[in-house]
């Protein structure tokens, strides 16, 4: 099967020019000019390691910026509980925790790229995918990303995180058990972490994912770090990257990710406007 990507259509009004001219991590994004997120074009990347939280600040910020929210594992597991052709192959693969072909991912995304254009969807952030530099590239070839949000948290945490998370099986939302708690050490800082808790309403129908066991996770993260961590260092040379640096959990991180991204006068006038 050859992996082909629809190239995507993009609005004329394209604000890349006005990512370009920086090159981001955290010291350097707040100075990006405060442009009302409604006139830019969001087509934006989440990358980060399992258990990271990009699930969790991609849909917050899609919710925010009225954009879809794509994450490929998502599209997987819709696969696998479809029953479909593919579905049996997936299953093994995904319970190893090894990446699915970059073939059968991009025509999964293919799909519902398309399927958002044809609902008269503009704009994504996509979570999970580029996972290989094959795929960044084909990506590349397809469109313009403006910008890449690459999420970071200390490796000790990863896989409590991972761990900890559980999905509602009826609402279908994702939440964590996990109650990180780490002490400062040789000169480290120490770090807390709430769990996010259901609502009582979900807490009886909490399930895990069958491959966040340890030994899924742990091959996981080892898969990240030789597969996904050279598509950092494709965007980075490319200078779009955000480099964020997780201070903790999400009372603590979630401001500090809007003010890196320029966005919290955005949100305050939001709540304002609702
Ligand atoms: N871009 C991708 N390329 C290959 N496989 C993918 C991709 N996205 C998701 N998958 C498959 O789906 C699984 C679950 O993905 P995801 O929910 O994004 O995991 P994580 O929580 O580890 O970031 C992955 O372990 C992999 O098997």
């Amino acid at each position: 099967m050859a992996a082909t990507l629809t190239r995507l259509s993009k609005p004329s009004s394209s604000s890349l020019s006005h990512f370009r001219r920086f090159t981001f991590n955290s010291n350097t994004a707040t100075t990006l000019s405060r442009k009302d997120p409604k006139d830019r074009n969001v087509q934006w990347v989440f990358l980060g390691c399992p258990g990271v939280g990009k699930g969790t600040y991609a849909s917050r910020l899609c919710n925010l910026l009225g954009v879809p929210h794509i994450a490929t594992g998502d599209l997987v597991r819709e696969e696998l509980a479809s029953s479909g052709p593919l579905s049996h192959q997936l299953t093994e693969i995904v319970n190893q925790g090894k990446l699915v072909s970059d073939e059968i991912i991009i025509s999964l995304l293919s799909k519902r790229l398309e399927a958002g254009e044809a609902k008269g969807e503009s704009g994504f952030i996509l979570d999970g995918f580029p996972r290989t530099i094959r795929q960044a590239e084909i990506l590349e070839g397809v469109t313009d990303i403006d910008l890449v949000v690459n999420l970071k948290l200390r490796k000790d945490v990863l896989l409590e995180k991972c761990l900890g998370r559980r999905i509602c099986s009826e609402c279908g939302k994702n939440f964590n058990v996990a109650s990180i708690n780490v002490k400062a050490e040789n000169g480290n800082p120490g770090m807390s972490m709430a769990p996010l808790l259901p609502p009582s309403h979900c807490m009886s129908k909490l399930v895990t994912r069958s491959d966040d066991t340890e030994t899924v996770v742990t091959e996981r993260l080892r898969i990240y770090n030789e597969k996904s961590q050279p598509v950092e260092e494709f965007y980075r040379s490319r200078g779009k990257i955000l480099e964020f640096d997780l201070p903790g959990g999400i009372p603590a991180s979630w401001p500090k990710l809007l003010e890196a991204l320029n966005l919290d006068d955005y949100e305050e006038k939001q709540s304002a406007a609702a």
